[in-house]
């Protein structure tokens, strides 16, 4: 497939005033950032304000089905509307003729999937900086009656100062009334809730305590709970709740407490968000100063880390 670089290093923006008048925004397309999903995303500065942020471009042919444009239109309206440091700022959209350009918070240090990949486990005293700043920024959606159901590793991004930052509102949903429950069925295999599996009774709020779980467990031993080479065989594992701790990895009685309460099948049973922030894996002694709210501090990476 002919890949669209090569088209214009400027995207132009046509605004038209309440009074007709029409004016141009400027871009300037830089380095290639990846794909995500239909997008194919880049750098992009603003010639006016030289502001840096990550467009998401999504040719508008990929839009034809109204369900893609549903889709889409459902996740800038949820995303704009987010503000809070720990959730990927949403700068901008608009549309020309071929593309709609989705302007987001930068975040050069990419993903926690790169961070793990590089360090294969993280120290418990980084997981519960991490957390702390993912269940805040989680406390401030289910507030709003946000559920963002597709949690994992791959959406927590992270900023030049490591903060970390939950992004991709593609399967978000807000509620219209509080006890409304949600059927579709959507989410990533690894971290999806076994209600979601199940279908019947519908999901709600808990499926983002589920993914959580998983995202404790992942970050502590290396690799998802319920991993395996087969989807179909993971979904089984999900459904039976048959995840185990490896003997070779070294977790606290708190951090296998933490995630045991968490990881339950009935998502009536599980912790809410206060409760988990009150657990004792984040009040242990070696816990980060809690005076200062978690996302202003970079999670202190293991002093081995550092001497590598
Ligand atoms: C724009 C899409 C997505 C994203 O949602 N954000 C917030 C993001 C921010 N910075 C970055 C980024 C800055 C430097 C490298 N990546 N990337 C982001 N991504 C990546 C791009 C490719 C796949 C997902």
């Amino acid at each position: 497939m002919s890949h669209n670089d090569e088209q214009p290093a400027i995207i132009e923006e046509k605004i038209v005033r309440v009074n007709g008048e029409v004016a141009i925004r400027q871009y300037s397309k830089g380095r290639f950032l990846g794909k995500g999903g239909f997008a194919r995303c880049y750098e992009f500065t603003s010639m006016e304000t030289r502001k840096l942020t990550a467009a998401k471009i999504v040719p508008k042919a990929s839009l034809t089905k109204s369900r893609a444009k549903q889709k889409l239109m459902t996740e800038i309206k949820i995303h704009r509307s987010l503000h809070h440091p720990s959730i990927v700022g949403f700068e901008h959209f608009f549309e020309d003729a071929e593309n709609v350009y989705i302007l987001l918070e930068l975040c050069t240090n990419q993903t926690m999937n790169e961070l793990l990949r590089r360090r294969k486990r993280l120290t418990e005293l980084e997981v519960q900086c991490y957390l702390l700043q993912v269940i805040s920024a989680l406390i401030y959606l289910h507030g709003h009656r946000v559920i963002h159901r597709d949690l994992k590793l791959g959406n927590f991004f992270l900023s030049d100062k490591m903060e970390i930052k939950i992004g991709d509102f593609g399967l978000a949903t807000k509620l219209e009334f509080d006890g409304e429950k949600k059927r579709t069925i959507c989410g990533t295999p690894n971290y999806i809730a076994p209600e979601v599996l199940d279908g019947k009774q519908g999901h709600s709020y808990e499926v983002d305590i589920w993914s959580l779980g998983v995202v404790a467990y992942t970050l502590l031993v290396g690799k998802p709970p319920f991993e395996t080479s087969d989807v179909k065989t993971t979904y089984r594992r999900i459904r039976m709740n048959a995840y185990s701790f490896p003997e070779n990895v070294p977790l606290s009685e708190s951090s296998k407490n933490l995630i045991t309460r968490i990881l339950v099948t009935d998502p009536t049973k599980r912790p809410t968000l206060s409760e988990i922030q009150a657990h004792e894996f984040f009040n242990q002694g070696n816990t980060i100063p809690k005076t200062l709210p978690p996302s202003t501090l970079a999670c202190p990476p293991a002093a081995s880390y550092l001497r590598q």
